[in-house]
């Protein structure tokens, strides 16, 4: 037998036996799940979790807390990006994107027209919603400790134009994300109204966490897709699909393996939701070349080099402008603000 093979019977026999411990063990799971720490992978010791609610992370790569941002913040954030729509403020770094279905005809000067903002960390009003202590604490249950806010977004999801392109398409965001190690990133999305499945709602494939980052390329959509929409190449159409409607102001955080998307907006509404990516600010940056996130990278660069019309942002580069220290139990480890480029050994 291989050393190799000879290491991964010894593992799995150990893993049998600790499978066997964890079976017999007393009902009261609590202490017993301290003293097991190879349970968790994606998620660290807190005192806010339930053990029902950290298994369910574990389990299904996503949590949904209701009611988490309260009805006043919300509304303070529908203002905040109704402002930036009328163009009455005007914030540095943030990108505006129209519905490609939209984008091709008439311009309309008002919300309308806006189908997502990213990058609001300038904006103090909406980039509060970053710093929200309700969220960061569920956020340090994944992140740890130390905090980068690393991308942020309004979804202004449109009334479907007719040719299904207010859909985005299955994918795993890490695809977009030149930063590691993955269980440390975090996703919380919160909706800014009820979200259903007629308004698009999120739709997750639980579990697909555990698996690895899969190939992404634009979908082949008949009437469109919009600009770096990338969707998982091949997923199993049959693997069991989770609606998350949601009441407004209640959030779910989830992993960036988990594969998600959403449908058609079929109302005449516009479907919002506010999010932000957070890292560890112990994440480290790794080189994209010969993965198969360089087909993103190459259009992220593209896009920077000529909104800022420089000659060359690599997109590590196009991060590290972005990301925002939110909370620091160690303000000398913000690794994701140095850009570090390699990775440590043995990551
Ligand atoms: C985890 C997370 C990162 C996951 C995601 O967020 S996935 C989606 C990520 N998407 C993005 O980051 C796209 C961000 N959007 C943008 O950068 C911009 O909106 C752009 C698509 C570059 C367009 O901006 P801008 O150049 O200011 O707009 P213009 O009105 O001058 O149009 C220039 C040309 O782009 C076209 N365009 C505009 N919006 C879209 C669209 N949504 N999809 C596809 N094409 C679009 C527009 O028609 C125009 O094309 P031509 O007329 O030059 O052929
Ligand atoms: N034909 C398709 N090809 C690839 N992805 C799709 C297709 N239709 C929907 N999706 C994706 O599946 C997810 C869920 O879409 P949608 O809400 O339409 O689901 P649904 O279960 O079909 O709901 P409904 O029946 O309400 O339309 C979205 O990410 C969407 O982009
Ligand atoms: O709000 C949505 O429709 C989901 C958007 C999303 O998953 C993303 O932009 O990565
Ligand atoms: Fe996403
Ligand atoms: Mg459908």
């Amino acid at each position: 037998m291989s050393q190799a093979a000879e290491r991964l019977r010894l593992l799995s026999g150990h893993l049998d036996r600790h499978a066997a411990v964890l079976r017999a063990a007393p009902t009261s799971t609590q202490t017993v799940t301290h003293s097991y720490p190879h349970r968790f992978r994606y998620s660290l010791d807190n005192s806010l979790l339930t053990p029902e609610q950290r298994q369910f992370y574990e389990e299904n790569g996503f949590l949904l807390i209701k009611n988490l941002v309260t009805e006043d913040d919300v509304n303070k954030f529908r203002k905040a990006f109704e402002r930036i729509c009328l163009k009455e403020v005007s914030v540095p770094g943030l990108v505006v994107m129209r519905d490609v279905a939209i984008a091709k005809s008439e311009f309309v000067p008002d919300q309308k027209a806006v189908s997502k903002i990213q990058d609001f960390q300038e904006d103090p009003e909406l980039f509060r919603y970053c710093t929200l202590p309700q969220i960061l604490k569920y956020v340090e249950c994944f992140t740890g400790p130390n905090i980068m806010a690393m991308h942020t977004m309004l979804i202004n999801k449109p009334p479907d134009a007719g040719k299904k392109t207010s859909r985005h398409p299955m994918h795993q965001d890490l695809h977009y994300f030149p930063f590691r190690p993955v269980d440390r990133i975090v996703c919380s999305w919160t909706a800014m109204e009820k979200v259903t499945r007629q308004n698009g709602c999120l739709v997750v494939l639980p579990g697909t966490h555990h698996g690895t980052l899969l190939v992404h390329d634009y979908p082949e959509w008949e009437g469109g897709v919009n600009k770096m929409y990338h969707g998982v190449r091949d997923y199993d159409p049959n693997h069991p699909r989770v609606h998350l409607e949601m009441e407004k102001g209640d959030t779910v955080f989830f992993h960036p393996l988990l594969i998600h998307g959403s449908g058609m907006n079929q109302t005449e509404g516009f479907r919002k939701a506010i999010s932000c990516h957070y890292a560890s600010g112990d994440c480290y940056y790794i080189d994209v070349k010969g993965t198969t996130q360089e087909n993103i990278a190459n259009e992220v660069k593209e896009i920077a080099e000529r909104r800022f019309d420089a000659g060359d942002i690599s997109f590590q580069d196009s991060w590290a402008f972005r990301g925002r220290l939110v909370q620091a139990r160690d303000p000398e480890k913000q690794k994701l603000q140095r850009r570090t480029l390699t990775a440590p050994k043995g990551a």
